[in-house]
């Protein structure tokens, strides 16, 4: 067969019906003459609004009204597509049949089972309703469509919310059903989802769709990867925070995953691994101009870069210290390192002092008290929620003083290449 190209479009590309016209366009004209896989997440901010409904559910709230209005944001993207009577009519049914079982999964949430497992099952359901819209809209183009449920054959063990890939199950199972497919269909499936042996629902991790589209890329040997954004490639910064971004027409996986890493949210940091072990590129590409030329990521060198300013918000600052002024050893830490992971904290800065040991972590109140409730027996605790980690990488003396001008910096690091810093 020939080389697969696989694409990805977010949740900004499939916002509404214009959008979905947009990249039927896009599919026509720059996904023609090879075989196409495209990953598809949820439509616009369905994921965090499927958050707010479980979350409702968990705790016993009325989630009637925001259930309705999914369901209407959903319908009317459907309606706005300007297909047929009777090609929107199986997917009108199909959408309400999942609004149908999703409605029921929360009724059924119980506060005395796992939280997380119970999360997956309905935070899953905007990347089902995504796929067969986006491939209802592309079906009614000039190539046939396939849709495919992704947990078929993206194995990953319980870890709920952060399923980790079963490596050689899902490369066996995406080589016996995908290249049939992709012979004679494009096929559309979901980012962000895998299924565990036994059938349930898991999910890779929030903004995991980049993931997902680097795991198929990699078991299928493909081409390359696009994945189409709402800006003009990979800049030296978010231009929703920092003015005047540069782009980044060619840059390195190191690079890149190290920027992906501190929180530059365009890409997911577990995209760079799959595609980097085969060489295979990765293109960002923006879904309001697809003819420019965006950032191409791949196997090379590069002069120095300009300064990429990344900045994480959300963040907390926690400070463990022993109670008996004896040192922060390994021993301690290794208490301390043990308890973030069962709580599922990632530390994204630490620095240890004499006696005592500070990380700066995405703050989760229910993860944050699950620790401290391990912890508070052996260490004095203290913590500062609401704040900002930035990062500065290939930093110079003059960025450095233009982004902590007038900041009061709780902690600050600096390595060869980075300069990091956390405040308020
Ligand atoms: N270094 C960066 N370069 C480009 N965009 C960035 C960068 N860092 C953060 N972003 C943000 O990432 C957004 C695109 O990612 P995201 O919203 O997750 O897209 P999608 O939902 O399509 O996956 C951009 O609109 C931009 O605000
Ligand atoms: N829909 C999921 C997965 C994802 O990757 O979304 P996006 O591609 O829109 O960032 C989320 O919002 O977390």
């Amino acid at each position: 067969m020939e080389k697969v190209q696989v694409y990805k479009f977010g949740g900004a590309s499939v916002k509404d019906a214009a959008a979905i016209l947009n990249l039927r366009q896009i599919v026509e004209t720059h996904g023609a003459g090879q075989p196409l896989l495209i990953v598809v997440s949820a439509m616009g901010k369905t994921t965090n609004a499927l958050e707010d409904l479980f979350q409702r559910a968990y705790s016993g709230q009325n989630f009637d009204i925001p259930l309705a209005s999914l369901h209407q944001y959903h319908t009317a993207t459907i309606a706005g597509l300007g297909l047929s009577a009777a090609a929107q009519e199986p997917i009108a049914q199909a959408t309400g049949q999942l609004f149908e079982e999703l409605k029921q999964q929360l009724q059924q949430v119980d506060v005395t089972a796992d939280y997380d497992q119970q999360y997956d099952q309905i935070v899953s359901y905007g990347e089902l309703l995504a796929s067969r819209i986006l491939a209802l809209a592309l079906g009614n183009g000039t190539r046939p469509v396939q849709w495919l449920d992704c947990r078929t054959v993206l194995r990953t063990d319980d870890n709920w919310r952060e399923g980790k890939i079963d490596w050689a199950t899902t490369e066996a199972q995406i080589q016996a059903a995908l290249p049939p497919l992709l012979a004679e269909r494009v096929v559309v499936t979901q980012g962000f989802l895998g299924g565990t042996a036994n059938g349930r629902t898991t999910t890779l991790g929030r903004e995991g769709s980049d993931y997902t589209a680097a795991i198929l890329a990699y078991c299928l040997r493909a081409e390359s990867v696009t994945i189409w954004k709402d800006v003009a490639g990979l800049l030296n910064a978010d231009p929703k925070i920092f003015p005047d971004t540069v782009r980044y027409p060619e840059i390195s996986y190191r690079e890149t995953i190290e920027m992906a890493y501190y929180g530059a949210s365009v890409i997911h940091p577990k995209t760079l691994k799959p595609l980097a072990d085969r060489n295979i590129p990765l293109r960002v590409k923006s879904f309001v101009n697809p003819e420019a030329e965006g950032t191409l990521i791949h196997d090379c060198q590069h002069p120095a870069l300009a300064p990429a300013f990344i900045r994480k918000t959300d963040q907390c600052l926690l400070t463990f210290a022993s109670k008996d002024f004896s040192f922060i050893s390994e021993e301690n830490m290794a208490v301390i390192f043990a308890a973030l992971a069962q709580a599922k904290l990632k530390i994204n800065v630490m620095q240890n002092s004499a006696i005592s040991f500070s990380v700066c972590i995405d703050f989760s109140q229910r993860r944050v008290h699950q620790l401290l409730d391990v912890l508070r027996e052996q260490f004095l605790l203290h913590y500062n929620t609401g704040l900002m980690l930035f990062t500065i990488k290939n930093y110079t003396p003059a960025s450095i003083a233009q982004l902590t001008e007038g900041k009061r910096l709780l902690l600050e690091q600096r390595t060869r290449g980075t300069f990091q810093f956390v405040c308020a």
